[in-house]
């Protein structure tokens, strides 16, 4: 082999070996990538849809509640009141009427409202309640709703006075799971992220299967400075700033934080009572004071220990220092599959 041949050799030798190391270099970007990937779609939730509320006549509206019957209201709320109604294909749906008084005493009722609801309905999660459709006129808002079963958190826990429908401590995981992977849609999979607002018991659908569904989200800015309905769900900060300044992420989770607490103890909220009560008994290790008396403690009380904890951090008086629902969800995932 001349000197010429030589160098030739050595060249193509160099060439397979370093694209040797770039093709192993790029399988193992890809097998990385694909793990990266494989673990960040186990832990995050899935994009956003595209918005699908469709507008209605005033007149479809009154044919389906049959002129807004009281016959058909389901319930009032802070923001409205809710009817049970029938679809033009004759599928069972939820309207609600947003209070008048709202609509005209309030510009921000009649700022943007359909392009709000029209966002809003973006969101599609088995935990979240779908908007579908919506409709203006001078002096009414309503939003349409998928109907999400006639049972709501508030009512599982503190409207069943003689104990006939008490939730198991199964279920009361699963509905806190299910709720923080809903609001940790809102939170993380919406652009720009979705701020619940009001995150309580009767705002927490249950199903037959008892799977929750979050509703009346995104929608605080249609009453700002409505206090009603509020009180205990949200954080002392929240009324230091002007009307509708406190609605944050970290008032979100502080709000599940005393979700969280309800269903451990079985107790309402008391306008903030519970959580003075409980907090104090949880840091003492008093955890099986706070449990529900109702129902009969469970054989291993770690993993309801742990939902205690986590409730601890959800309500800690510092907005910093609270964990982010995506963390919550990961840590009540795990709790589900305990129980
Ligand atoms: N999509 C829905 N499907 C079935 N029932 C619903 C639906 N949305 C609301 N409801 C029911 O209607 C009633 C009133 O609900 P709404 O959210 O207006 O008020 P609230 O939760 O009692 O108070 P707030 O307005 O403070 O959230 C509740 O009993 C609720 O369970």
């Amino acid at each position: 082999m001349n000197q010429h041949q030589k160098l030739a050799y050595y060249f193509i030798l160099a060439l397979c070996s370093s694209s040797f190391i770039a093709l192993l270099s790029v399988l193992l970007f890809f097998l990385c990538r694909n793990h990266s990937h494989r673990q960040l779609s186990d832990e995050s939730p899935p994009p956003p849809a595209k918005p699908s509320a469709r507008p209605h006549t005033l007149i479809d509206i009154y044919t389906a509640t049959e002129g807004f019957t009281h016959r058909r209201v389901i319930g009032e709320g802070r923001l409205g009141t809710v009817y049970a109604a029938l679809s033009e294909t004759g599928e069972l749906i939820a309207v609600k009427r947003i209070y008048p008084w709202l609509v005209l005493s309030n510009n921000n009722a009649g700022f943007g409202f359909s392009s709000v609801i029209k966002s809003l309905s973006s969101a599609q999660h088995p935990n979240l309640v779908s908007i579908t459709g919506y409709s203006e006129a001078p002096g009414e808002r309503i939003i349409v709703m998928e109907y999400a079963g006639a049972v709501n958190l508030d009512m599982y826990l503190h409207q069943n006075p003689d104990g006939a429908f008490l939730l198991n401590w199964k279920h009361r995981v699963k509905i806190a799971a299910g709720a923080a992977r809903g609001l940790q849609y809102l939170h993380e999979s919406m652009a720009p992220s979705v701020i619940h607002g009001c995150v309580k018991p009767s705002n927490i659908l249950i199903d037959a299967e008892f799977i929750p569904k979050l509703s009346d989200y995104g929608l605080n800015y249609l009453a700002a400075r409505e206090k009603r309905g509020l009180v205990g769900y949200v954080d002392d900060e929240y009324w230091k700033g002007k009307s509708g300044q406190g609605n944050c992420k970290e008032n979100d989770v502080y709000g599940y934080g005393v979700v969280l607490l309800e269903l451990l103890s079985g107790r309402g909220c008391e306008e903030g009572w519970l959580v003075k009560w409980a907090l104090p008994l949880i840091k003492e290790m008093r955890f099986s004071e706070v449990l529900d008396p109702r129902i009969e403690y469970p054989s291993d009380l770690k993993p309801l220990m742990r939902m205690g904890k986590v409730a601890l951090a959800c309500v800690g008086n510092c907005r910093k220092s609270r964990p982010v629902i995506g963390q919550v969800v990961a840590i009540l995932n795990n709790l589900e599959t305990q129980l």
